[in-house]
């Protein structure tokens, strides 16, 4: 369902549209530039990773050319690259162009930054990780990145882990009707009980899954390991996704067992700033191996994504995600809220004209949009 997305140029710099902008100018200039995909962005460097799956494929540090001084660049952007490519140690490439993008995952401005922000670009499903206990689901939550991922035209998947502390079923059947598919994950011992007593750190940074794709009991001698990794793998394969989640959900500990050594592959940006990776806030694209180690698709970390300011959804971007609802609305008078009460909302006369047997799936379907679309506003 990925639809095209407006430019984030669109949306607060107008004047520097890329329509406007003189490309011709710049073509020429640039005709030998190369194509990269920024995997890390921290303090005006970015990582970028060229000639992708090729025996040249190299990673290289780059900073934005002075033209895109006032353009974003973020995790997933495709982009056009020259100067030193050769990735060679103190080399520092230019970013001369980013590539048009098959969506933009943003959120709003709000107290604490002005600026509406891309947060990562061309992806094409968001992971929300919520435990099931420990910490406690929150919905609302959850609501708010099924918006904001709606409103990007990605999909959504949601991860629910720590399933041998609680049941996923009252979770599954609040998202199953909205079209969001639902993975469960649980921690289960070597020795194949589901208790979690014990073993806290040994996880986060842990020896599991250090078989790509595997991650089996005759691998790991010690502690526990995450469980059905390939279901969740399966999911992941031939896309690129974000992961969100909030501390302690078990983010880390299934980045770790997905994707062996995630965490120390972004240690090219630490090279250059001498930060920890786990003190950077910015997305980080960590490539996702299949069962046999080959490069399956792309897993998107965001430690400092924990929530999202939703002002800028438009509501008509959410109904679309909604195709059986989107086709009713159409008989909404004009500028319908569609919310619970809305004077007249076709919404509730498809309800009520509902055959019997299908009077439960469509309320479902209503209610859950209604509950997203209530979601938007507040805060979490
Ligand atoms: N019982 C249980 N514990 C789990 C499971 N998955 C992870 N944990 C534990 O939950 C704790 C938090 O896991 P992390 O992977 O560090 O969580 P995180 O979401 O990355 O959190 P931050 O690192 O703070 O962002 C650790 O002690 C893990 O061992 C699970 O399926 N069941
Ligand atoms: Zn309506």
């Amino acid at each position: 369902m990925a639809r095209r997305v407006r430019d984030e140029s669109d949306f607060h710099d107008r004047a520097s549209n890329k329509n406007s902008r003189p490309r011709t100018k710049q073509r020429p200039q640039h005709e030998d530039a190369e194509a990269g995909l920024v995997t890390g962005v921290d303090r005006g460097r970015y990582t970028l990773l060229l000639d992708e799956n090729t025996p040249e494929e190299r990673t290289i540090l780059a900073m934005k050319a002075r033209e895109l001084t006032r353009n974003r660049v973020v995790c997933g952007d495709r982009v056009d690259i020259v100067g030193d490519t050769t990735g060679e140690d103190g080399t520092l490439a230019r970013i001369v162009r980013i590539q048009e993008r098959t969506s933009t995952l943003r959120r709003t401005a709000d107290d604490t930054d002005p600026y509406e922000r891309i947060i990562v670009a061309n992806a094409d499903q968001l992971v929300i990780v919520t435990a099931l206990a420990q910490p406690e689901p929150r919905t609302r939550m959850i609501d708010r990145c099924v918006v904001a991922a709606y409103d990007a035209g990605m999909d959504v998947l949601l991860c629910l882990t720590k399933a041998d502390l609680a049941d996923a079923t009252p979770l599954r059947e609040l998202y199953e009707p909205i079209g969001v598919k639902v993975v469960v994950t649980r921690r289960v011992h070597d020795d194949g009980t589901a208790d979690a007593s014990d073993g806290a750190g040994q996880g986060g940074q842990g020896g599991h899954g250090d078989e790509p794709g595997h991650n089996s009991s005759d691998t790991t001698e010690d502690a526990w390991r995450i469980e059905p990794l390939e279901a969740v793998r399966a999911e992941l394969e031939g896309r690129t996704s974000v992961l969100v989640g909030h501390s302690g959900v078990g983010k880390s500990t299934l980045v770790n067992a997905l994707v062996p050594d995630a965490y120390r592959a972004t240690g090219v940006v630490n090279d250059v700033t001498g930060r920890g990776r786990h003190t950077s806030t910015s997305a980080v694209a960590l490539r996702l191996p299949d069962a046999d180690g080959n490069p399956a698709g792309w897993v998107i970390d965001t430690p400092g994504v924990r929530s999202f300011g939703l002002a800028h959804v438009d509501v008509e971007n959410l109904l679309k995600a909604f195709d059986d609802l989107d086709v009713v609305a159409e008989d909404c008078p004009r500028g319908c809220t569609h919310l619970d009460g809305a004077p007249d909302c076709a919404l509730d006369d498809w309800l009520e004209a509902s055959p019997e047997d299908e009077k439960a799936a469509r309320t479902a379907r209503v209610e859950s949009f209604r509950r997203l679309l209530a979601a938007r506003t507040g805060t979490v």
